[in-house]
């Protein structure tokens, strides 16, 4: 178990809502959906009002500085079956990234695989005292894109399973690319952050508030968010 799973949740009851497309600026087709994730109808482009709330918040402060540009939602909601298809769909990934064969892996391989895919992916956890972060609607995505409509270089794509994913990964380098990315990863980091996001220590997209990782990390007792089902 993740330490921020022994975290406690008294749910709220706040509901999911859409991500207005006419605010934000979403990645469609949606990657998941693309690959046949079974969303079962429901749409990833919704999140708790509260959440919601925040990332109206971030993107006030992102353009009180960079006019034009806009939070690009890579990833919201997202039921736990979808969770499951996309560890399946990392795990065979990396499988195939290393040059193994699917069908003959030993044990040791699987449970090293299983263990890189573990470190951004979460469990798809059906106890509702461990629900994966994105399911409780309180996780998102993001990225940003300019004043052209065009994603910002951040030096590495979201959802890749490398050292290039952490939010610091550039920090220490003189060359300038990848000074670039850095900034534009602090320009989105201090957006999220002063709307009371939290980031993943692995993953430069990913931010929650009112989860159990959010709890965790601000060091709160409790997570207002839980599971939706
Ligand atoms: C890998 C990424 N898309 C992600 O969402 N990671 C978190 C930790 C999750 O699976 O909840
Ligand atoms: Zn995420």
């Amino acid at each position: 178990m993740k330490p921020y799973q022994h975290i406690p949740i008294l749910d709220c009851g706040e509901p999911l809502v859409a991500i207005p497309g006419s605010q934000f600026a979403l990645v469609l087709p949606h990657p998941y959906e693309l690959l046949g994730a079974p969303y079962a109808g429901r749409s990833p482009f919704y999140l708790r009002q509260g959440v919601l709330t925040g990332l109206i918040q971030a993107q006030t402060y992102l353009q009180q500085q960079y006019t034009q540009w806009q939070i690009l939602i890579f990833d919201a909601y997202r039921p736990i079956a979808v969770q499951q298809f996309m560890v399946n769909y990392a795990f065979m990934e990396q499988v195939r990234s290393q040059g193994l064969d699917p069908g003959n892996l030993s044990p040791f391989e699987r449970q090293e695989i299983l263990g890189q895919v573990y470190q951004f992916w979460a469990v798809p956890s059906l106890d509702p005292a461990t629900p994966p972060p994105h399911a409780t609607g309180a996780a998102v995505d993001v990225t940003l894109v300019d004043e052209a409509g065009i994603a910002v270089e951040m030096g590495s794509p979201i959802d890749e399973i490398s050292p290039r994913s952490h939010p610091d990964y550039f920090a220490q380098s003189s060359d300038r690319d990848h000074q670039e990315y850095h900034k534009h990863r602090q320009i989105l980091a201090q957006a999220m952050q002063q709307a009371g996001f939290a980031q993943h220590p692995n993953e430069w997209w990913h931010f929650c508030k009112g989860d159990q990782m959010w709890a965790w990390l601000t060091h709160q007792g409790t997570a207002f968010y839980g599971r939706v089902e």
